[in-house]
Parts: C-alpha cells; sequence; structure tokens
C-alpha cells in the first residue's frame, strides 16, 4: 500500500479534494495506517475524541462517582450535573434525532437494531390490528427477516411476504399492515425512494417500519417529511460510535398513544425509581428505552455524534456521491479487463454511500485486496463492497484504492 500511495494523484482529482468543505473532518478520526478503510458501512473509524471521553467515564464518572453517577443531577457543578446517566439516552437521542429528521422525543437509544426493529414490528403490528402480513424486500438485511420470523413464532399467526424489492409498490395490498424495509441495500448499495413507498404504503392504511442501517450518518435523512411510522438504525455504521455501539429506535409521536411497548422494562417506565407494581410509560419514545443504559457504549456514541455537530448534510451527501461517482469512473477501465459487473446504481437518487461490483472470486479477491491494504467487505454470494464516508475520505483515497484493485486484479490475472 504504501507503494501505492506513493504514486502521483491527478490533478483532477485533487481538485475535487481542494473545493471538498469536509476535508478538514478527516483530522478529527483516526485511521488506519498503510491501508485505505472502505468499510465505515459495517464498522465507522473512530472519532480522534472518543478515548478522552471513555477514559473520563471510567476514572471519574465510573471510578469515582460511581452509582452517584445516575443522578448527577444532585452534583454542585452544572457541567457534570448535566451528565447524568440516566438521561444519557435522551441527550444521545436528540442529536440523532438531527440526522434523521425526527424530533428528539421520537427518538430512543439504546439496545441492538435487531431488538429495535422487533420492537417496532411488535408495535406496528398491533396497531394494524387485523390485517397480519409484513410485507418485505425479499433480500433484505438478515435479521430484519429473522426478527420479524420469531416475532411470528410468538404471535402464531403472521405471514412474512417477500417480493423483490422492486415489486413492493405493487404488493401494497389491502391485507397488509406493516412494510418492513431497509432503504439502501447492503449488498448492492441501492436506495429505495423513502419517501414515495411510505406515502404509498399509507394510502393503502399500511404502518411503515424504516431499517436506516446504511443510511443514517450517510445522508440526511427526513423521517418526519416522509411520514414514516417507525425506523431503527445502528450506531456503529456512519455514526461511527464504535463496536456494538446502541442502536436507535424512531417511533413518530401520532403513534405514541397507541403503540404498545411490548419490552416494557423499567428504564423505560414514566418513573423508574418509583418501584410501582404496574408498569406506566415514560413520555416520549423513551418509553422504548428497556434496561439500564449501556453507559460505556452510549458514553462513546454520544461523543462520536459530535463530529456531525458542525457538519452540513447536504455537503455529506454531495461528497458521498461524488466519490461514489470517482469511484464508478475511475473502475470503469477494469469491468472490460476483468470479471466484475456494477450492481450499484448509478442514477444517484438510487445510491446510498457504497459501491459494488459482483465477481465470481469475490471472496478470494477482498482477501487479496485487504491483505494489500484496500478494506472492503466480500457478501455472499459474489458482492465486493466498498463504503464510502465522506466525513473521512478523500477522492485521493479512492484514486488510491482503485489503483490497488486494479493492481491485485492484474496480479491475480
Ligand atoms: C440493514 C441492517 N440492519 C441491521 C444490521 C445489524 O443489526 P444489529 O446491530 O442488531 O447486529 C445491519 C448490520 O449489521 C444491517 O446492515
Ligand atoms: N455488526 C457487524 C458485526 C460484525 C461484522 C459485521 C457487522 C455489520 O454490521 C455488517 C453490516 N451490517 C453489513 O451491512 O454487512
Amino acid at each position: 500500500m504504501t507503494t501505492l500511495q506513493a504514486q502521483t494523484v491527478p490533478a483532477h482529482i485533487h481538485a475535487l479534494d481542494a473545493h471538498d468543505p469536509l476535508r478538514h473532518k478527516r483530522e478529527e478520526f483516526v485511521l488506519p495506517e498503510g491501508a485505505i478503510y472502505l468499510d465505515g458501512n459495517s464498522l465507522g473509524a473512530m472519532p480522534r475524541r472518543v478515548p478522552a471521553r471513555l477514559s473520563h467515564v471510567a476514572s471519574q464518572e465510573w471510578g469515582q462517582q460511581l452509582i452517584r453517577s445516575w443522578t448527577a443531577q444532585t452534583r454542585d457543578d452544572p457541567a457534570e450535573a448535566a451528565q447524568d446517566w440516566m438521561a444519557l439516552p435522551d441527550r444521545v437521542a436528540a442529536k440523532v434525532a438531527r440526522l434523521i429528521g425526527a424530533g428528539p422525543h421520537e427518538v430512543a437509544v439504546g439496545d441492538s437494531t435487531s431488538v429495535n426493529t422487533f420492537k417496532a414490528l411488535a408495535a406496528a403490528l398491533s396497531l394494524a390490528g387485523e390485517r397480519r402480513v409484513i410485507l418485505t424486500d425479499a433480500d433484505n438485511f438478515p435479521t430484519d427477516l429473522y426478527m420479524a420470523q420469531g416475532l411470528g413464532t410468538l404471535t402464531g399467526d403472521l405471514e412474512l411476504r417477500r417480493v423483490p424489492a422492486a415489486d413492493v409498490a405493487a404488493n401494497l395490498t389491502s391485507d397488509v399492515g406493516v412494510l418492513l424495509l431497509t432503504e439502501v441495500d447492503y449488498r448492492t448499495g441501492r436506495r429505495l425512494d423513502m419517501a414515495a413507498l411510505s406515502e404509498q404504503a399509507r394510502a393503502q392504511g399500511i404502518l411503515t417500519v424504516w431499517d436506516l442501517a446504511h443510511s443514517a450518518g450517510a445522508f440526511a435523512v427526513d423521517l418526519n417529511g416522509c411520514r414514516a411510522d417507525f425506523a431503527v438504525g445502528c450506531g456503529y455504521k456512519f455514526l461511527n460510535g464504535g463496536p456494538g455501539a446502541p442502536a436507535f429506535l424512531f417511533v413518530a409521536e401520532r403513534h405514541h398513544a397507541a403503540a404498545p411497548v411490548v419490552l416494557s422494562g423499567w428504564m423505560g417506565h414514566a418513573d423508574p425509581f418509583e418501584m410501582a407494581r404496574d408498569y406506566a410509560p415514560a413520555p416520549g419514545a423513551r418509553r422504548f428505552v428497556v434496561g439500564t443504559p449501556q453507559v460505556l457504549s452510549l458514553s462513546a456514541l454520544d461523543t462520536a455524534l459530535d463530529v456531525f455537530a458542525d457538519v452540513d448534510l447536504r455537503d455529506v451527501r454531495e461528497k458521498s456521491l461524488s466519490l461514489g461517482r470517482t469511484f464508478m469512473a475511475l473502475m470503469e477501465p477494469l469491468l472490460s479487463r476483468f470479471p466484475l459487473t456494477l450492481v450499484t446504481p448509478t442514477a444517484e437518487v438510487e445510491r446510498g454511500s457504497q459501491v459494488s461490483y459482483r465477481h465470481p472470486q469475490a471472496r478470494e479477491v477482498m482477501a487479496h485486496l485487504i491483505a494489500a491494504g484496500i478494506i472492503g467487505d466480500f457478501r455472499t454470494p459474489d458482492i465486493l463492497r466498498f463504503g464510502l464516508t465522506p466525513l473521512y475520505h478523500s477522492h485521493a483515497d479512492v484514486w488510491h484504492a482503485v489503483q490497488g484493485i486494479g493492481a491485485v486484479l492484474e496480479a491475480r490475472a
């Protein structure tokens, strides 16, 4: 990789970076040496300020303050007082809300995306009444399918109807209760039209559950603008919250009164320390926080999200599209020389923040690429996937990566 990075980047690539309004953000991340990391859609790079926060949480909040940290409001220092662990999920929810077009009271942070998918599906199905069909993309991410299957085992009367993504709109029929979709496909990077599909679903009385795993932090999401009903997403991909970071759940305000809280844990109770015998939900989406907040990982995510504080998500989207365009254009000559097929849509509205190709030996090729310092992903059955993170990638990275991909393919041929 070192030799590759020593190659001279063409002037037109440099020019793209020179005009990049986000180029200063790269310094806010720790990036691996001697490698080009194109996997922020699996695990985002670490924001530089996270270790100091974790160190403070460990040494002071946990080490010294211990249980007093749960209710730090009792402390004299106003800055410390505002850092109580009980409200940490709510503080993080407010930061996530801004990125997904939601109100802070509509977002709950905690648990995994899988668990939040279960909460959302259970609530949505209950609101759907007699309609016992969940419609989904047959190629949806496995955990979305599995969680729906698990819920079906519990209720016993559920049909999980899987259709190709292109056929979803035609299958929004009156027996469907819930539409479960992932906005950006984890393999192809194809982005669905969330606004149109939400609208079409609503017209049929169907509730929507959107998985934003590959959307949140990659571009501006407008849940309320789309009148989405429920959504979930990961904290560790484009939100850079670290391995196993807590996930989020969005529940539109109009459903707060009627949506049942199936996992009704005490931390979602209106007054946990009242220790009442019966469950009474906290106001807003906080009721969907189940058990004790994951303080260490929430703290990491909390600080990681500060990277977005001065960022305009329109710039993020513009740059993501530019990186993708550049990547695809530079890869173009390789497509006639090697058995590579682009599977990411070229139309910008249909793209997330990754570029993927089919290759008959994709698994092997990706192993070679990783060994050469180009870190992407292999996804079954034959996908080479390259994630683009506008906050820390430059067009020069993309250029170096494509030179490396060409060299690896050439060496194998
Ligand atoms: C679309 C999608 N949903 C969900 C997940 C993950 O769910 P969890 O955080 O529960 O592992 C991923 C990635 O792992 C994903 O790509
Ligand atoms: N959570 C993980 C744990 C281990 C390895 C990968 C993941 C991913 O997130 C994969 C990602 N969802 C994907 O779109 O492929």
